[in-house]
């Protein structure tokens, strides 16, 4: 027997775990294929390490013995003894340099010209600002010769100014300026024409070239700004680029204190290449001015020389690279979002299918779906992970093994858990798979790409604004692919990530917004599904301990509109069913199985039609053992008023109370005692029905062999048992047998009030009287509302039936009844030869003075004759007389079918409606 009491949560929860489970096992290949997928991207990443480590391999063993063949510009050789390099000042291009424009319109500034001539003879500029003494220094910058002793030539080639047009290196164990066979500068005061010298550097051979260094004395540093502002191609509507080599301000410079501020040009040092930033040309520019200041204080016989510029030695470089590293962030970024369209399609399948309702219909509550199936999918997502870490471990990827193992849980734990309740947010919004799977494949690539190419740039740029960064990291796809990268820059320094760099990295805060955006997704999804699923007010969480209405509130006094009181009063049998309503609700009969008061749905209008009214205001009492069958045409609006009832749909006014619970208010209390057969089965296609059964019986709270019992005895009379039909998925099943087991599941645990909307539609006859005689036995302690198109089904099942046409009853009474309201007639058929139709006529008159004719047709006549006048006896010897007069070739006298009614209230009903 079931427990007469509601499943209790645990309950209800071990009823959905053990329906998981059992679906998970028959999806277990899809599930090792997912987990597989990692794995896999793992073994990518192994062989693509092994490949780049052959190729370095090869490289380096081209590359030779380092004693033999020391590579100095920095391969993988050790570089105990860095060369010494003279330092050189960065100088633009020719055709870059400053020239007198438009926008700069300053008369020192060399003329446009100079940038046309072969080779270039614009001067490098440098702008200096100060109290006059600028005039003084500038004379000092630059030497006014070139001069080397090549005996000594290093030490030699500091006193002059050299400058070089190539931008510097990441290092200085080789200066690309000297390597690059390109002239060097000389810079000088004034140069002769064409004033060259050959260079021998160690094995370098070049040539240094004269080139006019111009100082030119601005007002203030103001000035100077705007002029290097305006020198960039940006900084000026002509394009024009108007480069200086560097700047001084030197306006709080005396005798006494040398205080100088420093323009380098930030063009060359690269800052958006991946390694250091190029500084190596700015000491020069710092030196030029110091020795300047010295030879300005002390005279032209003092002077700072600077020699050399010295990278650090370096040790023998490894030539490996941590393939896992490098790609870990996009590949794994990808992985990890590749559990969102999985989790995402689970969930708004079930919503598609209208499975999560069906569930809800039967009892399954809130708490209990949303635990199980959170917990799921995070068991799904921990043993995804979890795999992906041990078996990249295993294969020895460092961007594993190196980073602590515990942050790794945290980090993959909390976004996990975002990503489910963002996966249940997202759902609210969509309701078909096809566009969800899109929309989240969409997602799971883009952020790996942008992640890559655009949000990686600027975490390496150091200028961009780290509240960007943050303000990027509140987009769950960034976050995560910003704990991914700094695992990957932990695990390339061979260090990896402790627990003690978790506030140095960004580690810290995107754990942070990791856990803050977890917390608020999950509220926000879950107040989403109890508004729009659960159909709760919005306001519901500030009124937490209002009592759900177990005692039926009063009627409210409706105002009623003139044509429905003019309609009403032509249907004294409607009336009586409001009536007893009314007085039901005011006597307050709280136990009663269906009592509807009221109940109104109005579709709001579309594309420019008017809104359509679906239920007009039905009032309906149904008590325990009662089936009430609800016929009507289609588009009554039978479905409607179902899914109102079944919590499908909110009643736009009105309720109904379900055993004295309010649907409006109620409505996940009248799951619990209620069974639904929907119009279209809604079923798993790869759980057996048993299993559905079992699932259905552990939602009423059958429990051990109670639950077997009951399923089998269920299977049974629905013809499901014998052969093992039951142990077959129902996706194997025929459309009959679907219906058959839709049936059984609505009433299954004995509900109180069962909804069967159309059961038998696609049975054949035996399968439709076995499943009748279901019915049947199943009302005695339940109220059944049933709809059908079958008068047959109708007449044999149901107790009162009701007409429902437009929305609104025609008329509502047993059959007996209607039929003798309705029809209230015999019909009388006879066929003889034409010219005997008038002999048949007087024959219809003398047995009933008042019968009238429906039709005639090539002799065949149809009356139909008021019962209360009519003897069948009477009929019968009329009928022998007549065939003794002329020839009847056929006859009839059938008494008025339930089909009969339903034509004619629906038509009557029709022709009223389009008349008013
Ligand atoms: N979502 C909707 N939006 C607008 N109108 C609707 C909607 N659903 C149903 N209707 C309209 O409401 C009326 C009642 O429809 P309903 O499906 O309830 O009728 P029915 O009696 O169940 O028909 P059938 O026997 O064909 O299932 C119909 O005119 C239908 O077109």
């Amino acid at each position: 027997m079931a427990d007469p009491s509601p499943a209790s949560f645990g309950t209800q929860a071990n009823a959905l775990l053990r329906k998981n489970l059992t679906y998970q096992r028959k999806h277990i290949w899809t599930n090792v294929r997912l987990i597989l997928v990692p794995l896999f991207l793992c073994l990518i990443l192994l062989a693509i390490q092994h490949v780049m480590d052959a190729l370095m391999k090869s490289v380096s063993d081209m590359a030779g013995d380092c004693k033999s063949n020391p590579n100095l510009s920095g391969g993988k050789c050790p570089i105990p003894n860095p060369p010494m390099l003279p330092p050189m000042l960065q100088i633009p291009q020719h055709e870059l340099r400053s020239v007198k424009t438009d926008f700069l319109p300053y008369k020192d500034l060399p003329d446009k010209s100079c940038r046309g001539t072969m080779g270039g003879s614009c001067p490098v500029t440098i702008l200096m600002t100060g109290d006059k003494q600028p005039l003084a220094l500038s004379a000092n910058i630059f030497s006014t010769s070139f001069a080397v002793n090549s005996s000594d030539l290093l030490p030699t080639l500091a006193n002059n100014v050299l400058g070089t047009t190539i931008a510097a290196d990441k290092n200085n164990y080789a200066d690309p300026g000297l390597a690059s066979g390109l002239p060097i500068y000389s810079i000088q005061p004034l140069c002769n024409a064409n004033s060259t010298w050959p260079l021998s550097l160690e094995k370098i051979q070049t040539e240094v070239k004269c080139v006019q260094g111009l100082c030119l004395w601005r007002n203030n540093s103001a000035d100077v700004n705007n002029e290097l502002f305006k020198g960039s191609y940006r900084g000026n509507p002509a394009g024009i680029t108007n480069e200086i080599a560097a700047a001084y301000d030197l306006m709080s410079t005396d005798k006494r204190n040398f205080n100088v501020t420093i323009w380098y040009n930030s063009t060359y040092k690269d800052e958006f290449s991946i390694g250091p930033v190029k500084l190596v040309r700015v000491p020069r520019s710092i030196n030029l001015i110091s020795n300047a200041y010295l030879k300005f204080l002390k005279g032209p016989g003092i002077r700072i020389l600077f020699e050399f510029v010295k990278e650090v030695p370096k040790h023998a470089t490894i030539l490996n690279t941590d393939i896992a590293s490098l790609l870990g962030p996009l590949f794994f970024t990808w992985v990890v979002l590749l559990l969102f369209p999985v989790i995402l399609t689970s969930l708004v399948y079930e919503k598609q299918e209208r499975l999560r309702i069906i569930m809800k219909m039967h009892g399954l509550s809130d708490g209990p779906y949303w635990l199980i199936s959170y917990a799921y999918f995070l068991t799904i997502s921990v043993l995804y992970v979890a795999s992906l870490v041990i078996f990249g471990s295993v294969i020895g990827l460092k961007y594993f093994r190196l980073n602590t193992y515990s942050i790794q849980f945290v980090f993959y734990f909390i976004y996990l858990n975002l990503q489910i309740a963002l996966s249940f947010l997202v759902s609210s919004i969509f309701s078909k798979v096809k566009t969800v799977t899109v929309v989240a494949y969409i997602i799971v690539y883009g952020s790996g790409l942008l992640g890559s190419f655009l949000f990686q740039k600027m975490l390496e740029t150091q200028s961009f604004p780290e509240e960007w960064i943050v303000a990027l990291e509140l987009y769950p796809g960034f976050s995560l692919y910003r704990g991914l990268y700094e695992f990957s820059q932990y695990a390339s320094r061979g260090s990896g990530m402790k627990w003690q760099d978790i506030s140095d990295s960004g580690m810290g805060e995107v754990l942070c917004i990791m856990s803050i955006e977890w917390f608020l997704a999950l509220i926000i999804a879950f107040y989403i599904d109890q508004v729009f699923s659960s159909g709760k007010h919005p306001f519901f969480f500030l009124n937490p301990s209002k009592k759900s209405s177990s005692i039926p509130s009063k009627p409210t006094v409706q105002r009623m509109d003139s044509k429905k009181v003019s309609i009403d009063m032509g249907k004294i049998d409607v009336s009586q069913e409001r009536e007893k309503v009314q007085q039901l609700r005011n006597e307050g009969s709280a136990g009663h199985a269906i009592l509807c008061d009221n109940l109104k749905k109005v579709y709001p209008g579309r594309d420019g039609n008017p809104p359509k009214m679906a239920v007009r205001g039905l009032y309906l009492d149904v008590p325990s053992g009662e089936c009430f069958g609800m016929l009507g045409p289609n588009g009554a609006g039978k479905t409607s008023f179902i899914s109102m009832m079944t919590g499908l749909l909110k009643p736009s006014s009105g309720t109904a109370l379900v055993q004295g619970l309010d649907i409006c208010k109620d409505m996940n209390k009248v799951y619990t005692s209620m069974g639904v057969c929907p119009q279209h089965d809604l079923l798993w296609e790869t759980l057996t029905g048993r299993e559905h059964l079992l699932f259905y019986g552990r939602l009423k709270n059958f429990k051990g062999s109670a639950l077997t019992h009951a399923v089998e005895e269920s299977l049974k009379s629905v013809s499901l048992f014998d052969g093992g039909v039951g142990d077959k998925p129902a996706g194997n099943y025929s459309g009959g047998m679907k219906r058959r087991l839709s049936v059984a599941i609505s009433l299954i645990g004995n509900p109180k009030v069962v909804y069967l909307d159309e059961p038998s539609t696609g049975l054949d006859p035996a399968s439709r009287k076995n499943l009748w005689d279901v019915i049947q036995r199943a009302k005695q302690n339940t109220a059944i509302i049933l709809t059908t198109h079958s008068m047959e089904e109708a007449e044999f099942l149901c107790d009162r039936l009701g007409i429902f046409v437009d929305g609104a009853l025609q008329c509502i009474g047993n059959s007996k009844e209607l039929k003798s309201r309705y029809g209230g007639s015999y019909v009388f058929t006879m066929t003889t030869s034409s010219e005997h139709e008038e002999d048949v006529e007087r024959l219809v008159s003398t047995v009933s003075p008042n019968a009238k004719k429906v039709y005639h047709l090539a002799g065949t006549q149809k009356f139909e004759l008021p019962k209360n006048e009519v003897r069948i006896a009477e009929v019968f010897r009329a009928v022998e007389k007549a065939k003794s007069n002329f020839t009847v070739f056929a006859w009839g006298l059938a008494d008025t079918t339930l089909e009969d009614v339903f034509i004619k209230v629906a038509k009557s009903a029709q022709a009223f409606i389009s008349l008013s």
